[in-house]
This record gives C-alpha cells, structure tokens and sequence, in this order.
C-alpha cells in the first residue's frame, strides 16, 4: 500500500478524533482571540475612570479564566493529535519492515543497512512531526488568522488593519520561493546522516579486524569526514531556513511600524478609541505567531513530503524473487532434485558463473560439492531456495520447477546452513529453535546433541540461556557452527544444504555430526559443500566444480582412482594432515 493511501485511510479511521481535537482547538483559539478585546475594554473602561475596585478584580479572573480555558482545550487538542501521529508513525515503520522482509536477497547486497535505517527512522519521523504539529498549528494558526481578522475589521478598524496587513502579504511569494530550496537541502542532510550511519554499523561490525589491524585512526578520520560532510550540508540548510523565517519576524515588524503610526494618528484624531488601539496592537502581536507557524508548518510538511515521496519509492519496489500466480503444491516433499541448468548470470553480473550443470539427486542421497574458492558452489545450491531465481525449469524438486511452488513450501522444504550461519543477539535456545517457535526444550537438546553442540552448552554458566553476544561474538567459529546447524537439524527439513558448515570443526566432530544427520529417522537428501574432503568421501555422488562448470563426477573411489583434480585435492590434504 503507497504510503499516501495509508495515511489517508489512516485519518479516516481515526477521522472522530481528528474532528474532536480540531474542535477543542478551535474552541481554545476563540477563547483566545477574546483576551485583546477584554483588554481592550479594562482600557476604555479605566481612562474614563468607570472602574471599581472589584471591577478591576473581576477583569483579572476573567483573564485568568481565558488563559485557563485556553490551555485546557488546546492540550486536549494537542494530545489527540499526538497520539495519533505516534500510531500512525509505528504503523508506518512496522509496514515497511513487513515489506524489507518480503524483499529478496540481492536488494539488500544492493543497498545500505545505514541507508534503510535511515528511512525508518528520520523519514517516518518527518511524516510524524507533520502529522502532529503540523495538524495542530495549521488548525490552530489558520483560526487565529482569521479570527483576528474578523475580530479587528468588526471592532478596530478596516482601514487600519488592511494597511498594516500589506507588509504580511509579501510572505507566501517568498514561501513559495525559499520552500523548495530548504527540501532539497533537507534531502542532502538525511542522505550524508544515512552515509554517517552506514559506516558507524560497518566498522562495528568489523570491530574485530579493526582492532587487530589497528585501523581505529583511519576508521575514525573517515566518520569525522562524513561528519564534516554533515555539518557543511546542515549548515547550509540553517542558512536556508535562516532566511526562511526571517522574513516573518520583518514583515510583521514593518507592519507594527505602519499600525503605530497609522493608528497613532488615528487615536490623537479622536477616530478610535485608545481602547481599541491597544486591542489592535494585541491583535497584531497575536497574529505574528500564527504566521509565523504557518511558516513551519510549511516547512515541515515540505520535509514530511520528500520523506513520504522516499517512502513511497520504497514501498513500491518489488521483490525480483516472488511466489508464482498460482503455485503447485507438493502433499509431501520427497527432495528429489534435478538440475538442468545451462547458465546461470547473477543480475547485475556481467558473464555467467554456471554453465552446464545436469544433476540428479535421488530422495535420501548425499551430494557432496567441492571445488576451488570462487568455482560456484554456494551459487549453485543458492538457486534451490530461489535466494536467487534460476531460469524457467532449470531446477526441480520432486519433478516441480521450484519457480512454480509456493515459496513458502518451498522453503519450509529446505534447511540451509550459509557459510556464515548467522546468530541473533539472543540466547543459544532462541537462536536453536529460530523458525521453530514451537519447539521444546527436549527438541533443543536433540538438536544441539546431534550437531555436538551439547558438551559446550553443559559448560555454559547459563546453558541454554546462555546470551550469545551479538551475531554470537562470545562463541568460537565452530561453535557458532554447530549451533547454525543445530537450528537446521531442528527445522527436520526433507532437503538439508550445509554451505562448508563444518570447516571450523575438527575432523573427528565433523564425522560425529555427519554420522548423526545419516541416523535420522527419516532420510533426507543432503547437499554438503566441503573444502575439507574428508566431510564428502561417503556421499553417494561427488561433483567438483571449476570455473562454474562441473568438472568431475563420480563417487569418491572413482574419483580417486581417475587421478584428476579431486585426486588431485585429496592427495594434497592427506599430506598436510600428515605435516600437522
Ligand atoms: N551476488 C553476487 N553477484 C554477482 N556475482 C557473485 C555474487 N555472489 C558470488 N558471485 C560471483 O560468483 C562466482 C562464484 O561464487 P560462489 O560464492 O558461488 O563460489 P564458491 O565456489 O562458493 O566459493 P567459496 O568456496 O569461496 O565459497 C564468484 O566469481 C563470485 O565473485
């Protein structure tokens, strides 16, 4: 849903109590409006010596009941708005993490972490802050306008107030002048913070190298230049705004200069009476603020709108990897995989990094995938999951283009442990039964026993509960392993892919899990990529991989004895394993 469609259904939902916080404020402006015209009285009243004692104290409540009434009804006002800004703001964040979620794989490779923060936070805020105050003071100010009007044309004069009003008149050409100069230069600050942003979370992240390369004065000479870069940007919209709200403050000034000395004139010439002198001069004050706002209120919805045109390009984007218009659906997934694929290119890529690979699985079998760094192998079983779309029919489960099942049963069909097996900032439990809510403590424990992970958590102070740091910094590489494989043990997957998910165990481990995954109850097909060869020589198929092409096949035997690059692999890994 656009983001405009939202807000408007968003204030037609809400529509009686936007109709009840403009009335109170409304009723607040009235009241407001009548202080000059009281005081204006008490004047008249006083220079022709009318006034008692008590009519004096009676003028000073009525004040104090003007200013009383005044502030109870705008808050009323001012907090309905409020909270309905506030509801507006989570939803709209909450639509866009809903949407980031439904995104694929390589629009995230494509933008910043940084930059995406950066709209859910300072975008939607500026569509907050102009839905809040911009409401109340638009409200509020386009009242008080008018009121005032009425109110000096009825009871000062008209002639009085139309010249003074003539300096005013001036502001809305230079409005429409500056206001589009301030939006551009509002969209190059939020584009340097997102820039500032987006380093600060990369150099976290990379803490660790930082540290040990001792980068820490480089990484900080970088964020103090994109900070510069900030403050020369933010500098220059101050200087904008400057100018922007500087011509309120002068027009209204040259319009009190006309109004004391028109109405000076006026009030010596007997024309009015000095009491509604002193009202039109409130008047005039009162009417300075209301312009004044109407000049911010101006300017935060020009920055609420550039946030909400951002917004809306972004909820317009498509994820390239959708669900079909009408998928298949499997009753049971078998995991019976073939690959027919002649070439596969990455989007934005420039030659294909696959090219000729036919492959056939059987339910049950192991495939072992090995070859040099860069030959295409996390490519290749990226494309079952569709992380990236292969092309029409080129890859099928159970005798189904995958590009024909629903995702969601495509995916729930697949375990896959990335090369990074990434952990959340929560407990080891969390992290175990991440996809699996629902599963129990027993589960976890039979999870973590098959992928050897229990032995470490018995040593954890808080075993399970054990927090494992962000992206689990506090947990060694192969830990961090094991509890990645864990998690897809657990999700009892008929298809399990481990992308070089054990290179950080030891040799012995890594055959204690493998052996465990092969005793499960029900068999499932397994895709394992190894550097290490030892975690592939009992697959049932092994395919080594050069250039993105498959460059032998065979079982490990056969592969020994053809002498060829597997050979080849296997011969350089037995001596090392002898050297060390
Ligand atoms: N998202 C991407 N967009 C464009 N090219 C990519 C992308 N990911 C990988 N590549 C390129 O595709 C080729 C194959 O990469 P891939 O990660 O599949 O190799 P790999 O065999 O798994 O390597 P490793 O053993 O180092 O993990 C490489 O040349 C790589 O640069």
């Amino acid at each position: 849903m656009r983001p405009q469609s939202l807000l408007k259904s968003y204030l037609w939902e809400h529509r009686v109590g936007y109709v009840g916080s403009t009335i109170a404020i409304l009723v607040s402006e009235w009241i407001f409006v009548q202080f000059p015209n009281v005081l204006g009285r008490f004047t008249d009243a006083l220079s022709v010596h009318r006034l008692s004692g008590r009519g004096v104290f009676l003028y000073a409540l009525l004040l104090m009941a003007i200013g009383t009434l005044y502030v109870f009804f705008y808050g009323i006002g001012q907090s309905q708005n409020g909270r309905a800004a506030r509801g507006f703001e989570y939803l709209l964040r909450t639509k866009l993490f809903a949407h980031w979620e439904t995104m694929d794989v390589d629009y995230f490779r494509q933008r910043s972490v940084g930059d995406l923060l950066s709209h859910a936070m300072n975008d939607v805020q500026q569509v907050r802050e102009a839905l809040s105050g911009g409401l109340n003071i638009l409200t509020n100010a386009v009242f008080l306008l008018i009121a005032t009007l009425v109110m000096t044309f009825t009871t000062v004069s008209f002639k009085l107030t139309v010249f003074s009003m003539i300096p005013l008149l001036c502001i809305p050409f230079f409005v429409v002048w500056i206001g589009p100069k301030v939006r551009a230069s509002s969209r190059q600050v939020q584009e340097a913070l997102s820039s500032m942003s987006e380093l600060a979370e990369e150099s976290f992240t990379a803490i660790r190298l930082v540290k040990a390369t001792a980068n820490e004065p480089i990484e900080v000479k970088r964020f103090a230049d994109r900070v510069d870069h900030i403050a020369a940007e933010q500098m220059s919209l101050v200087r904008k705004q400057a100018a922007f709200q500087s011509i309120i403050p002068t027009a209204s000034s040259v319009a009190f200069g006309i109004a004391l000395l028109y109405g000076g004139w006026l009030t010596i010439r007997h024309e009015i009476p000095i009491g509604s002198f002193v009202a039109f001069t409130l008047y005039l004050g009162q009417l300075v603020v209301p312009l004044q706002q109407i000049g911010q209120v101006i300017n935060s919805y020009q920055r609420a709108s550039a946030s909400m045109a951002r917004l809306d390009l972004l909820l317009q984007e498509r994820p390239s990897v959708a669900d079909p218009p009408h998928p298949v659906r499997l009753a049971k997934v078998e995991g019976a995989i073939d690959i027919h694929l002649d070439a596969f290119t990455y989007p934005d890529g420039k030659r294909p990094v696959l090219r000729d690979i036919h492959l056939s699985v059987r339910p049950g079998q192991t495939l072992g995938i090995v070859g040099r760094t860069g030959s295409g192998k996390t490519t290749l079983v990226s494309l079952l999951p569709r992380i990236y779309d292969p092309p029409a029919g080129a890859i099928q489960i159970d005798g189904v283009d995958v590009r024909d099942l629903s995702l969601e049963q495509l995916r729930k069909a697949i375990a896959f442990v990335p090369q990074d097996g990434f952990l959340f900032s929560t407990t080891l439990r969390e992290n175990i039964a991440f996809g699996r809510p629902d599963a129990t403590d027993e589960d976890v424990a039979a999870a973590a026993r098959a992928a050897c992970l229990e032995g470490d958590v018995d040593r954890f102070p808080d075993g399970y509960d054990t927090i494992v740091g962000e992206r689990g910094v506090t947990l060694s590489g192969g830990q961090r392993q094991r509890t990645a494989i864990a998690r897809a043990w657990l999700k009892d997957a008929p298809i399990l892919i481990l992308d070089d998910s054990l290179s950080a165990v030891d040799m012995e481990t890594e055959k204690r899990i493998l052996a465990s995954f092969r005793a499960m109850r029900r068999r499932r097909t397994v895709l394992i990529i190894a550097h290490r060869l030892s975690a592939v020589r009992d697959a049932d198929w092994i395919v080594v991989m050069d250039e993105g092409r498959i460059a032998e096949q065979g079982t490990h035997d056969h592969l020994i004895q053809k002498g060829g690059i597997y050979a080849e692999m296997y011969r350089l890994q037995a001596r090392e394993e002898e050297v060390s």
